[in-house]
């Protein structure tokens, strides 16, 4: 199978063989152009030969309609992901219509109908994510820290930063500092707060920045790479058995 995840910012690809294993798997900035970039990559996916192609998609109709035009050359099956709030596997609250498919799909992935979680989402938006024994009760959805920074330097004067680290959330006594460390606690404290509101649940992170991010929680976290791609299966499994 081949699974793909066209984020915001990245294309994430994953190949996998009959009993699931990962043979193959790369992210790489898309830069607006995920078919262009698709289209450099059908040589590597042929020589795999999946059976199936797999698709989540938060670009747009516009840009999934290149992307389906780049992938019917390969002959291979394929289809996108379509979000269901009434799936046999989680319940959700939230519109349908509207809830990204990468959230979506990353709940999917970590659902368990015997726990609570929060699932923190760290792309190009941080989205946070509250499921109630299999049941989504809604989330949030905050601009990545590098958002933050660029939507800071386009909108001052005063404020020319547009690189450095996101390494404390001590107070900053320079702009460089306070502007890194301000971004960084506006994350860390909506995240800490959701935790102080809802103790019982159990925190899961995912997504590019999930390890600059959790580096400043103080409660556990748990790390899960695979969410989004586990939740990919966890779908097409379903959709094939009904
Ligand atoms: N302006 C930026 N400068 C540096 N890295 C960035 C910038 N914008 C995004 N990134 C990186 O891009 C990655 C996006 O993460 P990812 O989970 O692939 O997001 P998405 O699914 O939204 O594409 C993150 O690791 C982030 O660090
Ligand atoms: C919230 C998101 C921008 C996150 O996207 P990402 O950071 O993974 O690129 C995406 O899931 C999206 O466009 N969602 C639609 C709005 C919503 O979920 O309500
Ligand atoms: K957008």
């Amino acid at each position: 199978m081949l699974w793909l995840d066209l984020g915001n910012t990245r294309l994430k690809y994953w190949l996998t063989d009959d009993i699931g294993q990962i043979v193959a798997h790369d992210a790489k900035q898309h830069l607006q152009a995920p078919a262009e970039l698709l289209m450099g990559l059908t040589d590597r996916f042929a020589r795999y030969a999946p059976d199936f192609i797999g698709i989540s998609s938060v670009l747009g109709d516009d840009l999934n309609v290149k992307v389906s035009e780049t992938l019917s050359r390969l002959n291979i099956p394929f289809e996108f992901v379509h979000v269901d709030a009434e799936h046999a596997l989680m319940q959700s609250a939230y519109d349908d219509e509207q809830l990204g498919c990468d959230r979506w799909l990353q709940m999917l992935g970590a659902v368990d109908k015997k726990k609570r979680q929060c699932v923190i989402g760290c792309g190009t938006a941080v989205t946070i994510d509250l499921i109630d024994h299999a049941e989504h009760l809604g989330g949030y959805i905050f601009p990545s820290i590098y958002l933050q920074r660029e939507s800071l330097f386009s909108g001052t004067k005063q404020i020319t930063i547009s690189n450095g680290t996101f390494d404390s959330v001590s107070p900053g006594i320079n702009t460089k500092d306070a502007v890194h460390r301000g971004i960084m606690l506006s994350i860390v404290g909506a995240i800490n707060e959701i935790s102080n509101r809802y103790p019982n649940f159990e925190l899961i992170m995912t997504g590019g920045d999930a390890h600059i991010i959790a580096q400043h929680i103080n409660r556990s976290v748990r790390m899960r790479d695979d969410l989004l791609l586990n939740g990919l299966a966890r779908y097409f499994d379903h959709s094939k058995q009904t």
